[in-house]
């Protein structure tokens, strides 16, 4: 039988989470020894979670072994929990945000630096660099790791338009969505335009996006997909099915590109975690357009974070008090039209008044 192994991973950052999510932060990483599994290649730092451990005391342990450092559990938020088998073991990697380091882990702490070769070490010699989020891309990271590094890169909030058959309502829109909200990225959905409307719309909306410091998810059937434009595509569970996405193990857009899909139970888990890097998981309640759906509540939405292998957005009626309350069921963030957009009779009303 395969080993299975229970692991507490700290995603170590040296400032608080307010610089964080201004991206003015570094992350610590540690490079693993060649003789262990994986070894030879970067990692967060951390280890396994002992019998009748929590998974916070067992970070806290593994932190001050490796590292010498204390951490308080008042900066340790939860980031991601990641189920994955290697051929030869099966991990699960519960990952944990801990914040302020330095103020507990000074970089020029005499036992974690090796004057002969000025570098950083750990407590068990493993060389130490602290490197900026753009910078994770550089080093090589077990393959189970990809989604940490996705859930680093990826937004607290993610809107979505809503639908009008008129593409300057859509636009004036995200353009207040941006202004009202930061760290948040755009998917345009707009089922009502055609495909030139679409495309026009999608190409303006992509440098406002980026100006804002924001990222545009095309939604949109995959045939008229501009890679130039788009930093992804969302999959909705109709277009994956007319591109014959739903049972495909290839991904229809670049690497360097994001690609999520719709998912509503653990069926489309499955096939979306083959291609996919996050998904959109609903309805998370009841909403007043889909009132007929089932909803998933949060308890069903931590059934479908369980089992996932890359980050999971809550859909569906979602607010932004309960961006906590998401964290703690497993969620990366939420995603909504209603959260984050003003609705289409305030626009309409605002570009008259003006
Ligand atoms: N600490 C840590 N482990 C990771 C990461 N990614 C990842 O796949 N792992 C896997 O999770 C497991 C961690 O176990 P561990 O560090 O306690 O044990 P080990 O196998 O490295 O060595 P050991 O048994 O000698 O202690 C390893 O199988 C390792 O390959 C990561 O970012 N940090």
């Amino acid at each position: 039988m395969k080993k299975f192994v229970h692991v507490a991973v700290g995603v170590i950052f040296d400032s608080a989470p307010e610089n964080v999510s201004a991206g003015k932060s570094k992350i610590l990483i540690a490079k693993r020894a060649d003789h262990q599994h994986q070894g030879g290649l970067w990692e967060f730092p951390g280890g396994k979670v002992e019998l009748g451990e929590s998974i916070q005391v067992a970070l806290q342990r593994e932190l001050e072994e490796e590292l010498g450092l204390q951490s308080s559990a008042d900066d340790m938020q939860p980031l991601i929990s990641i189920p994955f088998h290697y051929p030869d073991k099966s991990v699960l990697l519960d990952v944990w945000a801990v914040y302020n380091a330095t103020e507990f882990l000074k970089t020029d702490d005499i036992e974690l630096f090796d004057f002969k070769d000025s570098k950083l070490v750990g407590k068990e010699g493993q060389p130490l660099v602290w490197v900026e989020h753009s910078e994770l891309a550089n080093y090589e990271f077990p393959a189970a790791n990809k989604a940490i590094i996705d859930a680093l890169l990826l937004p607290p909030k993610i809107a979505i338009s809503q639908d009008s058959n008129n593409p300057d309502i859509i636009l004036s829109q995200v353009a207040n969505t941006l202004k009202n909200h930061s760290n948040i990225w755009i998917q345009l959905r707009a089922p009502s335009l055609g495909q030139l409307q679409y495309t026009q719309l999608a190409m303006k909306l992509y440098g406002i996006c980026h100006e804002a410091g924001s990222k545009l998810i095309w939604n949109c059937p995959l045939e008229w997909y501009q890679v130039a434009f788009a930093d992804g595509l969302h999959l909705s569970n109709k277009n994956s099915l007319n591109s014959g996405l739903d049972t495909a193990n290839e991904r229809p857009i670049p690497a360097n590109q994001w690609l999520s899909m719709a998912c509503h139970n653990l069926t489309e888990l499955e096939v979306a975690q083959n291609i996919a890097d996050y998904v959109l998981v609903s309805p998370v309640h009841e909403t007043t357009t889909h009132p007929q759906a089932n909803a998933l509540t949060w308890s069903g939405f931590k059934v479908i974070t369980d089992q996932a292998r890359i980050p999971c957005y809550a859909l569906g009626g979602v607010t932004m008090s309960e961006s906590q309350t998401c964290i703690q069921f497993g969620g990366q963030g939420i995603a909504g039209i209603r959260c984050f957009m003003a609705d289409e009779k305030n626009i309409t009303r605002k570009n008259n008044e003006s």
